[in-house]
């Protein structure tokens, strides 16, 4: 199966399965001589991890990180660096029925389509769980970030009909919400809404919001990688994001140029800016200098516990109820996945940016 890879000079590639052995991811592209320990990658995986709480799946793994190459001494070495968390909880009972029928909203049917032949045991790689593999990948991409000054914070933006109110947020209250809201009385609201669909056994969806601070103007490689394209294409690959937008994004298009137009001036130490940022960070698929900021719309987890009706495989009309530990909401849990994705895509334009200009190339090999 090809897909399985993402980037040219930061590549990742995950592999495995939510009910095989383990789940990982090879990088390869990283530099030598950054800092990097299972520690700092697990800081990461435990905002993914499963079972957290009440909203997330009760499925409970310890998603511990094995590095198994490309660290020396506490530093990278330049090489593959390969890691892996062992499945340790799989409950595979829980998808014998649906071995033969297809979940409405899942991956059952395309890959059955696709295959001819599928690995009922969870959502294969179509799961949530192949997200580890993102995120061990996206801690070394952040870690990386930090050394340029790069920052990416991701926060939940909405939660169904609960959106955030900006003159209540800070970012402090992220991790103090249970739903990662900067917001703590919308995180509040939102979980009185939360409760009620799983009451109903239904499940709920919502938006994540990104923002990259500190991105220097001139990354994004235009025509088919724009900085814009890339990171659409990075944070649209997580299984259930449904919509992606940047800036002003789908509201540009009841705008007025008058109104969407960044104006530019010169600040006090003559460097240009903005004075407003409709155009999200990025103008003709290149940084232009100031905050970056997408939002990605995740659906309901598509596993739920109502009646619903389904074919099985051999076309036959039959009722379903999904069983099994599934999340009533996949948004929080997503927060570290987009900002994963987010940042893998900065590392790996950086990377290509490098060949851009005659000038800095003769600067760096000329000293
Ligand atoms: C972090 C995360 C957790 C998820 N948890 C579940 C889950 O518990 N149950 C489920 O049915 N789908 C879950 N999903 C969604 C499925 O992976 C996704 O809907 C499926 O791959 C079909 O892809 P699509 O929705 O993009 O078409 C999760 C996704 C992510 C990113
Ligand atoms: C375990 C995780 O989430 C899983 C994502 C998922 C799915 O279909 O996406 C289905 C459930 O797992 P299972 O395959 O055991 O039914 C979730 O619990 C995880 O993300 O680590």
């Amino acid at each position: 199966m090809s897909g399985s890879t993402y980037g040219t000079q930061f590549k990742v590639t995950t592999w495995g399965e939510s009910h095989g052995k383990a789940v990982g991811v090879v990088v390869d592209g990283c530099p030598a001589g950054l800092p990097l320990s299972e520690e700092m990658i697990q800081s990461y995986l435990e905002r993914r991890k499963p079972g957290q709480n009440k909203y997330s799946t009760p499925r409970k793994e310890n998603d511990t990180v094995v590095i198994e190459s490309g660290i020396f001494e506490g530093k990278t070495t330049g090489t593959p660096i390969s890691m892996r968390v062992v499945n340790q909880t799989q409950r595979s009972k829980d998808y014998s029925e649906l071995a033969s029928l297809y979940r409405p909203g899942h991956a059952d049917y395309t890959f059955d389509q696709k295959y001819g032949f599928r690995d009922y045991r969870g959502g294969g790689r179509s799961s949530g769980r192949e997200t580890i593999g993102r995120v061990a990948a996206g801690a070394i991409a952040l870690e990386l970030l930090k050394q340029l000054k790069i920052t990416v914070t991701a926060y939940t933006k909405s939660i169904g009909t609960i959106t955030i109110d900006y003159s209540r947020c800070n970012r402090e209250n992220i991790e103090k919400s249970p739903v990662c809201m900067p917001d703590l009385e919308a995180s509040r609201q939102a979980e009185e809404y939360l409760k009620q669909q799983m009451e109903k056994k239904d499940s709920t969806g919502g938006m994540v919001e990104c923002i990259i601070t500190g991105m220097p103007a001139g990354i994004g490689e235009p025509v088919f990688d724009k900085l814009d394209a890339n990171l659409a294409k990075a944070v649209m690959s997580i299984g259930a994001v449904k919509g992606f937008e940047i800036g002003s994004g789908f509201q540009a298009a009841s705008m007025n140029g008058s109104e969407q137009n960044d104006e530019f001036c010169v600040d006090e130490m003559q460097r240009v800016q903005k004075k407003t940022n409709y155009a999200g960070g990025i103008l003709g698929g290149i940084s232009d200098g100031s905050e970056i900021i997408f939002r990605a719309a995740f659906k309901p987890t598509p596993s739920i516990g109502q009646l619903q009706n389904t074919v099985n495989n051999n076309g036959e009309a039959v009722p379903i109820i999904v069983t099994g530990r599934h999340d009533p909401i996949i948004v929080p849990r997503a927060v570290v996945v987009v900002e994963s994705m987010a940042a893998i895509t900065l590392v790996d334009m950086i990377f290509q940016n490098m060949t851009s200009r005659l000038d800095k190339i003769c600067e760096f090999y000329m000293k």
